[in-house]
């Protein structure tokens, strides 16, 4: 009789997949929607990360949209600079993505460790961040991107993100750059969008002032985390958000006293031109794939055969300790000691009526997603796969953990975690704007 309530219940593998079907395993990281731990699949055995909403949380925050669309944008892209998307899938209590796992740890954490990069390292970084950008901008069409059987979309464009920052760029164990993180990311519509979203240190002037802005935000993301990365400082800061906001938009950019020790003059010349407050100068956003035709011709960039950066051939110029855990242990401890809910397969209950109407939206908009199984699609007409890629992997697996968010450490000052939505969930031309204010105190 005792033996009965040990054995484990039977897993269905045929059926839709759920989360009896991985191996929970360690807590990675956490960011404002849900927590990461790293999960092995029962029968492949493949290492994933699992990041996770609570539902009900997901709802008092009104971030369904936010999670619906990240949901869709990343069924959409299949990237080898992307962490891509693997599983979807949803029980009574959570939203669930099955990501490739990254075991280097985010960016956020090795400048905390390190203080600052060498620029060859950040400028390694930027290409890749500077390919991503440009096939998720406007000139994706441009980009040589032909890395198979990888997914990429014959539209004039996929999506940009909106929250590129330090926290969001997370390293394999190679040291190649992934970008994460695509809740506040929007399907590119010719229209400017004024909703206020994002990391307060990394947005751009023009969100801040409110006179709509595009795909060029981005750009100037790319400029603030390099300059950061390099420098080990921002370039714009301010005591409240008031001050930041003022520095964003009117301070000079200046140059810290070493910074030509740090950085060669091309360097300093890319950061200035990605920082230009005007988005129609500003380096990489020239329209048709001018912008990015500029940056690759720029010395800075220009020493690099970049299909060999695609396929992933070169090496890395910073190689993340594989025997330490890049990942703060304190998530894990947390979920130890302090979750009073651990996170734990359970069978869905039958009755799923008197849902609230962003239960259901949750409910019939979060779908299940299986990339050994399905074919990826888009859910923004205008986005037409020319590839698909349905049993792609990109080899991540490792027996290893990987790293999570950590909180964001500046100087001096607050700064604001908020996401706000421009998005069309139904094809409609409908247009919601929610501006959700997560305020964070850093030290
Ligand atoms: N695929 C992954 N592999 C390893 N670690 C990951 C992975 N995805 C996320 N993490 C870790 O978990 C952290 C939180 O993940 P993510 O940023 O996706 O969550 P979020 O709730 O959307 O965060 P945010 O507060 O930025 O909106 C990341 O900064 C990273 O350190």
């Amino acid at each position: 009789m005792g033996g009965v309530c040990c054995r484990p219940t039977p897993v269905d593998f045929d059926g839709d997949v759920t989360l009896f079907h991985f191996v929970l395993l360690r807590c990675v990281g956490k960011g404002a929607f849900g927590k990461v731990r790293v999960v092995q699949h029962k029968q492949t055995r493949e290492l994933y990360a699992l990041k996770y909403i609570n539902k009900a949380k997901c709802v008092k925050m009104k971030a369904v949209p936010n999670v619906v669309q990240e949901r869709r944008l990343l069924e959409e892209i299949d990237h080898p600079f992307i962490v891509n998307l693997r599983y979807a899938f949803q029980d009574d209590e959570n939203c669930f993505f099955v990501l490739d796992l990254m075991l280097g740890g985010d960016l956020r954490f090795h400048l905390e460790r390190l203080g600052s990069m060498d620029e060859e390292v950040v400028r390694f970084y930027c290409r890749t961040t500077v390919l991503c950008c440009a096939v998720f901008t406007r000139q994706q069409h441009y980009a040589s991107v032909r890395v198979e059987p990888h997914t990429f979309h014959a539209g004039p464009l996929t999506c940009f993100r909106r929250d590129l920052k330090p926290d969001n760029i997370l390293l394999d164990e190679r040291g190649n750059a992934h970008l994460t993180d695509f809740n506040i990311g929007l399907k590119y519509t010719d229209r400017k969008l004024m909703g206020v979203a994002g990391s307060m240190a990394y947005m751009a002037p023009e969100i801040l002032a409110k006179r709509g802005y595009s795909y060029q935000i981005d750009w100037w993301s790319l400029g603030v985390c390099a300059y950061e990365l390099i420098f080990g400082r921002r370039p714009f800061r301010g005591r409240t958000n008031s001050d930041l906001t003022y520095s964003i938009t009117k301070d000079p950019l200046k140059w810290p006293e070493d910074a030509e020790k740090k950085c060669s003059r091309p360097g300093m010349q890319v950061l200035k031109g990605l920082l230009d407050r005007d988005p129609s100068r500003r380096f990489g956003c020239k329209p048709n794939g001018e912008g990015f035709q500029e940056l690759r011709r720029h010395p800075w960039f220009k020493p690099i055969d970049w299909d060999t950066l695609e396929s992933k051939e070169l090496t890395p110029p910073f190689i993340p300790d594989a025997k330490k855990a890049n990942f703060d242990a304190s998530h894990e401890l947390e979920e130890l000691l302090l979750e009073d809910n651990p996170l734990k397969a359970k069978t869905r209950k039958a009755n799923q009526e008197n849902f609230s109407p962003e239960m259901r939206q949750m409910e019939e908009q979060f779908t299940s997603y299986d990339f050994k199984k399905m074919q990826r699609r888009s859910y923004f007409p205008h986005n037409q796969l020319i590839s698909t890629a349905t049993a792609t992997s990109s080899g991540m697996a490792s027996s290893r953990p990987g790293t999570p968010a950590n909180d964001l450490r500046m100087e001096n000052g607050v700064t604001i975690n908020s996401h706000s939505l421009d998005m069309d969930l139904d094809g409609d031309a409908m247009r919601t704007e929610r501006m959700m204010m997560t305020e964070k105190d850093y030290q």
